[in-house]
This record gives structure tokens, C-alpha cells and sequence, in this order.
């Protein structure tokens, strides 16, 4: 059998659920062998996929998260679009197959599917019904609903909100569910030449709410780390967490206690809000320099992966959410969502009335961008700066950073 490799970036629970996937693939026929290895998280993953392909010993297929679009989508000639390899090798491919808020995010300008989307997420709010009961209180559809609450959910001896992946969560989807522009030229769809416009009043106010908020003991701030912050709701410290539905399957055996999950909140009256959010996670990229016969081997694979009973797997094991109006039939029709409705909130919440600012975004050197948003967090969080000084900082090293990119890709 033709062997075909496939870094990424899934570990733990998820890890386990990708090496079943890879195991089903291999046992459904015998002309290709795919072997999967984890490279640690998104962003090892993608440095290690560059490095490879500079190298010239790139794998098959590699995993980018949705910060790293533009970079493997402007690097010309790296990746084959998954549109033409699926076509050349006779595998149907209709982009409306997939839901709306799948189709255009790892397209290119002219609508062209590049990456094949795999793992789709959403932020949800995940919340400890005890706590809340315990509180008196409902599930805030709002943060003014939210704001209502967090002092009961004190009361009952409870931090009321954690949040993992601030610039994912609390800056890309807090313009998208408000429906502000977070970019020029098309929130860079349209042009590498492009600003950023996070300096905007309804940001800012909201991230003046979350200080004030970890000032009066409302809000956890664990740092960066995604698991620190999950954690604190794990351990029953933090009453409601956001994070990525993709973390439903792995919370639903970790949790020692009965949890919900609700869309991500919103402010009412700011922007035009609510919107559905971008959509979240990463897709796989068909790394070009290989084979036909290897890259029969991978148009082999994405169509396994596309099946709706692999994507219906793949979504009740995980929560990440199906891609495929086909796999979303298909749970419906198993009857998933009556026995667990909490697993449909996330493609709900995909699929709320979209807005001109919330197809997706694309920037380069986003990643670069994020690391920008999570330092200068980190400071208005410890006090070390007001939020005004932080939103200056990251316009400025954002269009830095968005200058440098066009200047080396521009189009
Ligand atoms: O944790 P995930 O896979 O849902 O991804 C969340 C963000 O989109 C990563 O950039």
C-alpha cells in the first residue's frame, strides 16, 4: 500500500479519536496506508509543517487552525487546493454541500475550497447547573444578563465566568457576533494590503467590563493557557466557561457534574447583534510535491473523511461541529440531539442569521497578531497597563505585522 502522512494537531481526547478515524480509513480498503502523528498544538504544528516543506520533506496532509489560513493560503504553491485534487481524482466535490459557515473560510478570493475543512468549532458557553441553580440565577443570554448574575453566583460562592483563547473568543468572535468589521479591504478577503480595526469603542468597552469584572472577583484570569482556565470549571471554582465546542466530548468525561451549554454571550444594543460567530478550529491542507499516486491516497482519504457517518463520529465524539448539511441530517435523524441538546448548541449558533462581518476574516501573520492580543491581555489584566494603552499597542504592532505580510505576499 501507498503510504500517506498526516501531521497534526489534535491531542489528548481528541488524539484518540483522530487515531480511530485513521484506523477505520486504513481498514476500509487496501491501497493506501495513512499514518497520523501528532505534532503538539496548532502552532507547533504549523511551524513544523513549514520547516518540513522548507526543508522539501513535507507530509501529505497537515492540519492549520484558522489563524494560520492566510499564511498557507498566500504561500503559492505549497499546498494543492483540495478542490482540484478531489476533482483530478474523480471524487464529487460540491462546496454547498457543506454549511454556509464552512464554505468560504479556507476558500480563496474567487470562492475556490483550498483547505478541506475537518474540525469546525464554535465558542459555547458551558455552564455548571448546580452553581447556577444553587445562584438562582438563569443562563445569561447577554453580558447585561451576565452582569445581573455574577454577583449572585458570588454570593453562592462561585467566580462566575472563566474564558479561554481571549483573541479567538473575546476579539475575532466578539466582532463577528457583533457584527463589526475587524479589517479593511473585506476583513482582508479582498487585499494583503489591509489594517486592522480592533481600536474600535465597543471593544474596548468590553474588555474595560472584563477588568472590572476580575476587580470585582466576577472573572477568572488563569493566564493564556486554554487548560488552566477549563480547568478552574472542572474544578467547580468557575461557574460558566467559554471555550471551543470541540472541548464538549472531552469535558463530558472529565466534568464530575451535570453541565449545559449555551451560545456565546452578547452585548445588547452594540453593533447588530447577535450574529452568528466565524467559524472556528482548522482544516487540512494538501501539501503539494508529492506523488499522483499519493495524492490519489489523500483525495481517497478526504473522501472518507467527508462521509456523513465519519463526520457524525467525528462531531458526537468530540463536538466539534458536522460540516456536512449530510452529517447534520444524519444526527438529526439518530435522534443525538433528543438525547443530548446540548451537542447541537454550537451548530446552532453557526447557523443564527450571518451579517456582512461574519464570514470569516484573512489576515497574515495572524498568528503573530494573536500573540500580540495575548501579552498586552495579560496587561490589562495585571493592571500593568490601562485598556486604552493596550488597544494602541496592538493597532500598532498589528498593522506592522499586516505591512510586513503584504509587503512579502501582497497580491
Ligand atoms: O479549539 P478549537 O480547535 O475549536 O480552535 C479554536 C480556535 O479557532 C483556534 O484558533
Amino acid at each position: 500500500a501507498t503510504e500517506i502522512t498526516w501531521w497534526h494537531a489534535m491531542d489528548g481526547a481528541l488524539g484518540g479519536v483522530v487515531d480511530q478515524i485513521t484506523a477505520d480509513f486504513n481498514a476500509s480498503q487496501s491501497d493506501y496506508h495513512l499514518v497520523a502523528v501528532n505534532k503538539g498544538g496548532y502552532e507547533d504544528t504549523m511551524t513544523a509543517g513549514i520547516a518540513a516543506f522548507r526543508a522539501k520533506n513535507q507530509p501529505n496532509i497537515i492540519q492549520i487552525f484558522d489563524a494560520g489560513a492566510a499564511t498557507i493560503i498566500n504561500a503559492k504553491g505549497a499546498v494543492k487546493p483540495v478542490q482540484d485534487l478531489l476533482e483530478e481524482n474523480n471524487v464529487k466535490f460540491d462546496i454547498n454541500d457543506y454549511i454556509p459557515g464552512v464554505r468560504y473560510f479556507y476558500a480563496d478570493s474567487d470562492g475556490k475550497m483550498i483547505g478541506m475543512p475537518f474540525n469546525s468549532s464554535t465558542p459555547l458557553l458551558y455552564y455548571n447547573k448546580e452553581a447556577l441553580a444553587k445562584a438562582g440565577v438563569d443562563v445569561p443570554k447577554t453580558w447585561q444578563e451576565f452582569e445581573e448574575a455574577a454577583p449572585k453566583l458570588k454570593e453562592a460562592g462561585y467566580i462566575a465566568l472563566a474564558q479561554s483563547h481571549s483573541p479567538w473568543i473575546f476579539f475575532e468572535n466578539f466582532m463577528s457576533r457583533h457584527n463589526l468589521q475587524m479589517a479593511t479591504a473585506n476583513n482582508g478577503y479582498d487585499s494583503t494590503d489591509v489594517e486592522i480595526l480592533y481600536n474600535n469603542e465597543a471593544l474596548k468597552d468590553h474588555w474595560q467590563h472584563v477588568k472590572d469584572w476580575k476587580d470585582a472577583g466576577y472573572y477568572g484570569y488563569y493566564g493564556r493557557a486554554w487548560g488552566a482556565n477549563q480547568d478552574a470549571f472542572v474544578q467547580q471554582q468557575v461557574a460558566m466557561w467559554i471555550g471551543s465546542s470541540g472541548s464538549f466530548g472531552g469535558l463530558r468525561k472529565s466534568a464530575q457534574f451535570d453541565f449545559g451549554t449555551s451560545t456565546l454571550p452578547y452585548w445588547k444594543g452594540v453593533g447588530d447583534a447577535p450574529k452568528s460567530t466565524f467559524i472556528g478550529g482548522a482544516s487540512l491542507f494538501a501539501f503539494s510535491g508529492h506523488s499522483a499516486e499519493e495524492d490519489a491516497g489523500v483525495a481517497a482519504f478526504f473522501q472518507f473523511l467527508t462521509k456523513p457517518e465519519t463526520q457524525y463520529y467525528w462531531h458526537k465524539e468530540t463536538g466539534y461541529v458536522p460540516i456536512t448539511n449530510a452529517a447534520y441530517e444524519l444526527a438529526k435523524k439518530d435522534g443525538y440531539y433528543k438525547e443530548s441538546p446540548d451537542a447541537e448548541v454550537g451548530i446552532q449558533q453557526l447557523s443564527e442569521e450571518g451579517g456582512d462581518w461574519t464570514k470569516g476574516y484573512r489576515l497574515g501573520f495572524y498568528v503573530q497578531i494573536r500573540e500580540v492580543i495575548y501579552r498586552e491581555v495579560d496587561k490589562i489584566m495585571n493592571g500593568e497597563e490601562t485598556v486604552d494603552a493596550a488597544f494602541n499597542t496592538i493597532e500598532e504592532e498589528a498593522n506592522g505585522l499586516l505591512k510586513r505580510f503584504n509587503d512579502t505576499y501582497s497580491n
